[in-house]
């Protein structure tokens, strides 16, 4: 679980996230959307602890993250960057073991890796240099890494994933592998909050979505009730025309530039 109250961050005068209160549940798929600049990464950023924020507090599982030591938060919550640093001449699975740093066993957990690396349909990559990768083979590994770090047995702490646009890179069959993999964590009571581009995507996949502007919240809920034609209109000046997917029960977003 994660909590945020009266969230801020600035950067000289601009307020790049503006007094945001909210709550990310355990056991959901949390989508942030919103488009470029509205203040997605900086708000998971604050989330993680990579930002300071101007103001506000931020909880894990109703404790102050300030309270929380390095160790123990590399264990409560992973962070998926959307672009990470990728250590010189590691192999994939040498990158999906730095995993489990914070456990201090990466030396014994190689049978785990390569099941994190098979749940990213990755393990045929295990053995490759990862500065040799293509764009979508490094997301998919990194993605493996973090759900070492985190773990796919069922949770009852709340423990978090945090997905930086981690499908960006990647065909379809594979963005829906990943949506899927992380929609099962979800399911074991993992607390995933993603920041995603792909409004289709977002509505087949999330149960809640977070929709932001100019570093604030303008709605959140269920993905049904947040994207209507007017709101996604409005946050991502285009014209939206909302339909029923055919494939699932969640809304399809159509959308146009308006006419000049
Ligand atoms: N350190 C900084 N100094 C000044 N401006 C910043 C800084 N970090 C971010 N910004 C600005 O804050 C705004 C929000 O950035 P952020 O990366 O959170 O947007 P985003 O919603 O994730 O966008 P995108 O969809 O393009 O990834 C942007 O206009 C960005 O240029």
């Amino acid at each position: 679980m994660i909590e945020a109250r009266q969230l801020s961050f600035r950067v000289r005068e601009r307020e790049l996230v503006r007094s945001l209160n909210l709550r990310v549940r355990p056991g959901e798929f949390t989508a942030i959307l919103g488009p470029n600049g509205a203040g997605k990464s900086t708000l998971l950023k604050l989330l993680c602890g990579q930002l300071k924020p101007t103001t506000g507090t931020i909880f894990f599982a109703g404790k102050p993250l300030a309270e929380w030591s390095a160790r123990d938060l590399a264990k409560y919550r992973a962070v998926l960057p959307q672009q990470s640093a990728v250590p010189f001449d590691f192999t994939a699975l040498e990158v999906v073991l730095l995993g489990r740093s914070p456990y201090g066993d990466a030396g014994s957990q190689e049978g785990l890796a390569r099941e994190a690396l098979r749940m990213t349909d990755s393990e045929h990559l295990a053995d490759r240099v990862v500065t040799t990768l293509s764009g979508g083979e490094l997301q998919r590994v990194q993605f493996a890494r973090v759900l070492l770090q985190i773990g796919w047995r069922p949770v009852s702490d709340g423990r978090c994933l945090m997905l930086d646009e981690p499908i960006s890179n990647l065909d379809p069959a594979h963005q829906h592998g990943a949506l899927q993999v992380a929609r099962n964590m979800a399911r074991r009571g993992v607390t995933v909050l993603v920041v995603i581009h792909d409004l289709n995507l977002a509505a087949q996949y999330a149960d809640h979505v977070i929709l932001m502007k100019e570093g604030g919240i303008v709605a959140e809920g269920a993905p049904a009730e947040v994207m209507t034609a007017e709101r996604i209109g409005d946050v991502f000046s285009v014209h939206a025309r909302i339909t029923a997917n055919p494939l699932c029960e969640a809304p399809a977003v159509f959308v146009e530039l308006p006419p000049r």
